[in-house]
């Protein structure tokens, strides 16, 4: 199995993304989890953009070890050595120059001719050479060069001293095949191309950059350049979740395999999404909320009785604690019973098809259906859960900068008795959950919880959903409440509540309409 190395691209290429704009304290946050998602190069910036991105990539040179941080500079002795300023303290200092090589490039960019090119990056990587132990260098545009130039301009980089040389679709125009050839092509016809790593940078103008970083690797790439959540310049780079994936996937076609600690990658993209202020469209491949949810019967079916049927991916694998079979007015019967069971309701099969025709009727008028919207429904047709249930009653909670969260809570028991108790946490959903804890004692472990508003406004109502772990299965619960501790702890006690029941299974008693 060859070995690809992660250049991660985020913090320069990603950063270059319309409307984006990150803070060194933002920038080392996102080079922290990129060391701890395990990837091999973290480019931290462009030193000589400005005093700011300096210092970034300074710090994130200082910090980061596990992973080799590089800078980009242009073909200049000024941005060389603002690139040396920034990263001679890391733990192995490594350029990125680039020059452009394609006629449109040097031609009306640069105003140079091929030879004048040709010189100037001979020369910018002998003078980086002089300080960096490691340069790599980018043919800039390199997907519209001419083939032969392109070949003798890397042979004399090589020569001076580069030690990479990526071949950037700098305007994301090849298609993968051809995108493949060229990396053939340069493999065939450099002399000196052992000498050097290859690398590839997409981009996704035509949509097909994960596609030709693939066709890279097939073709002899050592090094693949990619953005988290596809981040970057006009359409963006390469997204670095769609290539370790595959990678991970499909090992045994690409016969390779990164180093990346794959359960990092839900993590990563949330913090890039949330720091750069790009939200993940939820179609995304891999970190889009969709990517493992199940929307249709037919499909839902197929994913209770197995879920390889139309799980290529398992959620755990990226970091994300389930799949999720969606409600709509695509759903079957198999997931609609699957649903109310969890929500701890037990109907006959007769039942089930009166709920079943309700509720598609409700879907036919309803975008999205709410664990709510199935609650009513289910009440509205007097199928209660079964008891035994205990009832949030008075909730307190003591909260202040200086002081141990604390929360008292009463429960009313199914008996009707009352129960107080009051317990601390770190923070106040802990306290609370540390309290009822304490009230009804069970071995449970908090798995997920997640909160979100319904619908929008000052005053939309809180939606807490919770999963718990016992013993070997998973229960969920959820709260609704105009205050999200009120709904936290009523997404808690919903969960307990069914933890309880399926403890005293046998004693059940099912309530019929
Ligand atoms: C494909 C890519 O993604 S390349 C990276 C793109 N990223 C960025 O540009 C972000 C950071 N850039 C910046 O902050 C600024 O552009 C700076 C500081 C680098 C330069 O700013 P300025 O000096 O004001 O120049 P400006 O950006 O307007 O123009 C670029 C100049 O660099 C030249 N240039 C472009 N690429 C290179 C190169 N690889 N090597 C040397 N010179 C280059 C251009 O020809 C132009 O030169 P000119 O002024 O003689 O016409
Ligand atoms: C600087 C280079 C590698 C680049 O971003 C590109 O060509 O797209
Ligand atoms: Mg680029």
């Amino acid at each position: 199995m060859r070995k690809i190395d992660i250049f991660d691209t985020t913090l320069r290429d990603g950063e270059q993304t319309a409307g984006v704009n990150l803070n060194a304290h933002e920038k080392l946050e996102i080079a922290r989890q990129l060391e701890r998602l395990g990837v091999d190069v973290i480019e931290a910036g462009f030193p000589a953009a400005s005093p700011g991105d300096l210092a970034a990539v300074k710090r994130i040179a200082e910090e980061i070890k596990n992973s080799t941080v590089t800078g980009l500079a242009r073909s200049t002795q000024k941005d060389i050595d603002a690139a040396w300023e920034a990263l001679k303290d890391s733990a192995e200092p490594r350029l990125h120059v680039f020059l452009a090589t394609s006629p449109i490039h040097m031609t009306y960019k640069l105003k140079k001719t091929p030879d004048e090119v040709i010189e100037t990056a001979v020369q910018s990587v002998k003078y980086a050479k002089q300080k960096f132990p490691v340069v790599q260098w980018s043919a800039e545009d390199a997907c519209r060069s001419d083939l032969p130039f392109l070949a003798k301009i890397i042979e004399q980089v090589i020569e001076a001293g580069a030690s990479v040389i990526n071949l950037p679709d700098t305007v994301g125009y090849r298609s993968p095949a051809e995108y493949g050839q060229l990396f053939q092509y340069v493999r065939e016809q450099v002399p000196n191309i052992h000498r050097a790593k290859l690398s590839a940078h997409c981009h996704d103008d035509l949509g097909m950059a994960v596609a030709n970083s693939m066709a890279a690797i097939e073709n002899g790439a050592d090094q693949i350049e990619c953005a988290i959540n596809g981040l970057g310049e006009r359409a963006g780079n390469a997204s670095l979740e769609e290539i370790a994936v595959a990678l991970a996937i499909r090992s045994s076609f690409y016969q390779a395999e990164s180093r990346l600690e794959l359960k990092e990658i839900s993590r990563t993209s949330s913090l890039v999404s949330r720091l750069t202020g790009i939200s993940v469209p939820p179609n995304k491949a891999v970190v889009g909320k969709n990517a493992f949810a199940h929307e249709s019967g037919i499909h839902q079916d197929g994913v209770l009785k197995e879920k390889s049927t139309y799980e290529i991916i398992t959620p755990e694998l990226v970091g994300v604690s389930s799949n999720s079979l969606v409600l709509g007015k695509h759903s079957g019967r198999h997931a609609f019973r699957s649903h109310i069971q969890k929500l701890g309701f037990e109907p006959g099969e007769e039942q089930l098809n009166t709920l079943f025709k309700e509720f598609k009727d409700l879907a036919d008028r309803k975008k999205e259906l709410t664990e709510e919207d199935i609650l009513a429904l289910l009440l509205e047709h007097k199928i209660q859960p079964p008891v035994p249930m205990y009832q949030l009653g008075d909730l307190q909670v003591n909260y202040g900068t200086n002081n141990i969260p604390t929360a008292t809570i009463t429960l009313k028991a199914p008996d009707g008795t009352e129960i107080q108790e009051a317990g601390t946490g770190s923070g106040s959903v802990e306290a609370i959950y540390n309290t009822l804890d304490k009230m009804l004692p069970l071995p449970v472990h908090l798995k997920d919880y997640r909160i979100q508003s319904v619908g929008s406004g000052r005053d939309a109502l809180a939606q807490v959903y919770v999963l718990l772990e016992y013993e070997d299965q998973e229960i969920n619960g959820s709260g609704t409440a105009q205050d999200v501790l009120q709904a936290s702890a009523k997404a808690y006690v919903h969960a307990l509540n069914k933890t309880i029941m399926n403890v005293q299974k046998d004693e059940l008693v099912n309530v019929s309409l």
